[in-house]
């Protein structure tokens, strides 16, 4: 009997405007940058090239990977599937760091736990405080949603993986072709799961932008090794 797998795309947002200007990001909603709007196009053009074509599409509430996903899927003429947008993807909240640029506040606090705020599994950063330039309790698109003041990976965890769970691996075992369209942590959040990476481990791992990566699911659901789409 052949064997049945299902793909699923995972892709990064491309730069941000914060990316460049390097800053503590999280919840905040930035654009794409010019180079940013070139990563998503490429990813897309990559889909096409290889023959990749998504049938569904999940993204966060987050403009950079909204339009992310969308500038990818025109390049592969894909715009027309059904997309769900959902909080659940959104970045990792990053409390009180939003706004602040990572170097000066290494320059402030230390490298090392600048390090630990980032990378750390359980470590949250201080708490954003209320009312502040960065307080997104007025932002319709959470109404109703209890926004987290700070976030750990672990704590993005929590929230991400009852989602996959509960929305996105049913379509994908409904033999669908799934594309994510999230960020850095959320995406580390997935990948953490599905390749079975320790707390430790998990650190090391760096997600690039619009560099689109790949997990094969076996028939049972089974995820392969995680590829690089452009490495195939
Ligand atoms: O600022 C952020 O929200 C994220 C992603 O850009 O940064 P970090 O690399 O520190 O997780």
């Amino acid at each position: 009997m052949p064997t049945q797998t299902t793909k699923l795309i995972l892709v990064r947002h491309g730069q941000s405007q914060w990316n460049l200007e390097n800053r503590f990001t999280g919840w905040w909603d930035v654009d794409l940058t010019e180079l940013g709007i070139a990563e998503a196009r490429a990813a897309g053009h990559l889909l096409a090239e290889k023959g990749l074509l998504p049938t569904r599409a999940f993204t966060s509430v987050q403009t950079r990977a909204i339009k992310t996903l969308h500038l990818a899927l025109a390049e592969c003429d894909r715009l027309w599937i059904p997309e769900t947008k959902d909080w659940r993807l959104n970045e990792r909240h990053y409390g009180g760091l939003t706004g602040l640029n990572k170097q000066e506040t290494a320059e402030k606090h230390g490298a090392e736990q600048v390090h630990i705020w980032r990378r750390s599994f359980d470590v949250p950063p201080p708490p954003l405080e209320t009312g502040g330039a960065y307080d997104l309790s007025a932002d319709p698109r959470y109404a109703g949603i209890a926004i987290p003041n700070t976030e750990s990976l672990k704590l993005t965890i929590e929230r991400v993986l009852p989602y996959w769970q509960d929305a996105i691996v049913p379509v994908i075992a409904a033999g669908e072709t799934v594309i994510i369209s999230a960020h850095g942590n959320s995406l580390r959040a997935l990948v953490k799961h599905l390749s079975g990476i320790s707390d430790d481990d998990i650190t090391g791992l760096e997600i690039p932008t619009g560099q689109p990566i790949i997990y094969e699911f076996d028939a049972h659901m089974q995820a392969g090794e995680r590829y690089y789409l452009k490495d195939s």
